[in-house]
């Protein structure tokens, strides 16, 4: 995910669960200008009267309940109040869903549910970050995509991007497959922004984060008094879409009635808003990927066989990126460029150790994986050169890889602190300084993790 508003802005992280806090600030410094935290939401109209912050992460549930279940939604009211610029994201467990749509239409720009994925954490910052720079101009200029460029000069590269450019300009669906990170959100944005439709809407859902009842509403909309919480008429994101291009993302995660009803709206190119009757014409290519093993869902009656033929017009497969030769040697000198600019260093050199570190590394989480190692480096180096030791891998990445099961907070965390302690050969000190937190609290999780 491109994170180009992220970086410029100012987060402030509201949760009583200090662990929540320590694992969110963690991720999001390197990802942003400044972060800062607060435990205790009593403080936030103080906060806020001095701060201004472009983004709050509020939780919705407080152990020191004034309101029961309902201080979520108190606090979003305060943070809408007192600072209305703020694009406010909601976190939230699996059952407080419903608390979390009202919070939406409270003026919340979107929510996450708990566990988090990082790489989703960050593609809804910056979607809210882009609503909200959007909000003073005309809807349909919101979505309109910077595409990223597609780097790469091995065979399959070459081979992809040449297809690319020969299926951009159609109106055939495409499916894209590949693992994490080899790029399939970029490939997407690239196929809209060389189509005909580029000039129109491309619209980005994440289908692995729409429960049962917020898919269809999500997707089709809805009318006033549909459901309980439907005050208003609401355009689903097909006709958000309309005369552009829907990217449907996480494609493999959609369970079978949920199947069921794209495929009926993608047969009959029209839908009808949840609570109406009127069918709505939508013209919208749509653009799909999955890291799921689609064709091995389909024997197992996981996957619909006919709604595959519907978006696989076109199939591109996305190669991982332990299997892109040379690539890895010019993505690499992309990355360290790039992050030097921005981090105002010069660009170091990779030691031909540290490229072969970089060769031999199987890469779970492809080419974001290597964004970030790099990005961290050139963070870290005090060098002109980079040395294999200053190439730390990280065990976020490769948990995320291999799916949301292994992403507990808990694990993630005890990884990316062993790391960092190993790194430092037990200095306490220059771990805590890098993991940003204070060295009592790293103690406190070397107790708590047995480390
Ligand atoms: N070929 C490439 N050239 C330059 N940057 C790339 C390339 N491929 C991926 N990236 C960068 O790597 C990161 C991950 O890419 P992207 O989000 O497109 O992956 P993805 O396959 O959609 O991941 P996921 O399956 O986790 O959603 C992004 O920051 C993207 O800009």
């Amino acid at each position: 995910m491109p994170t180009q508003l992220l970086k410029k802005a100012t987060v402030l992280l509201v949760d009583d669960d200090a662990d929540v806090l320590t694992s969110m600030a963690m991720l999001l410094r390197t990802e942003t200008k400044a972060v800062r935290t607060e435990k205790n939401p009593e403080r936030l109209p103080a906060l806020l009267r001095k701060e201004r912050f472009d983004l709050v992460l509020l939780d919705m549930n407080y152990q020191s309940s004034v309101n029961t279940g309902n201080e979520g939604l108190y606090w979003l009211q305060q943070v809408r109040k007192l600072s209305p610029t703020s694009a406010v994201l909601l976190i939230t467990a699996y059952a407080d869903i419903d608390l979390a749509v009202r919070g939406l239409k409270d003026g919340a720009s979107d929510f996450l549910v708990k566990p988090w994925r990082n790489n989703k954490l960050l593609a809804s910052l910056e979607e809210a970050l882009t609503r909200r720079q959007s909000a003073d101009t005309p809807p349909r200029q919101a979505f309109q995509v910077d595409a990223l460029p597609l780097l790469g000069e091995s065979e399959a590269m070459q081979g992809l991007r040449y297809k690319i450019e020969k299926i951009s300009p159609t109106d055939a669906n495409v499916l894209i497959l590949g693992e994490n990170g080899t790029g399939k959100d970029v490939v997407a944005r690239l196929i809209h922004a060389q189509s005909a439709r580029s000039a129109e809407p491309f619209v980005a859902v994440d289908l692995g984060a729409l429960t049962g009842s917020l898919f269809e509403s999500e997707l089709f909309g809805h009318v006033k008094g549909a459901f309980t919480d439907a005050q208003q008429d609401r355009i689903g994101r097909f006709e958000a879409a309309q005369g552009g291009t829907l990217f449907l993302d996480e494609i493999g995660n959609l369970p079978l009635g949920q199947q069921t009803k794209l495929l009926t709206a993608l047969q009959n190119r029209h839908i009808t808003r949840l609570g109406s009757h009127t069918p709505i014409a939508v013209d919208v290519r749509i653009v799909s990927a999955t890291n799921a093993p689609l064709y091995q869902l389909v024997q197992t009656n996981q996957f619909r066989k006919d709604l595959i033929y519907r978006l696989n017009t076109i199939e591109l497969t996305l190669p991982p990126l332990r299997e892109r030769g040379n690539d890895i040697r010019l993505l690499a000198a992309h990355f360290l460029a790039h992050y030097a600019e921005k981090y105002g260093k010069p660009t170091p050199k990779l030691e031909g150790r540290a490229l072969a570190r970089l060769q031999d590394y199987g890469f779970p989480g492809n080419v974001r994986e290597l964004q970030h190692t790099l990005e961290r480096a050139v963070i870290m180096t005090e060098s002109d050169t980079l040395r294999p030791e200053d190439l730390l891998f990280s065990p976020i990445e490769t948990a995320l890889s291999t799916g949301p099961e292994t992403t507990r907070l808990a694990e993630l965390e005890k990884g990316t602190i062993q790391k960092v302690v190993d790194k430092h050969h037990g200095n306490i000190t220059k771990a805590a300084k890098e993991l940003g937190i204070t060295r009592m609290a790293l103690y406190r999780r070397l107790g708590k993790y047995d480390l």
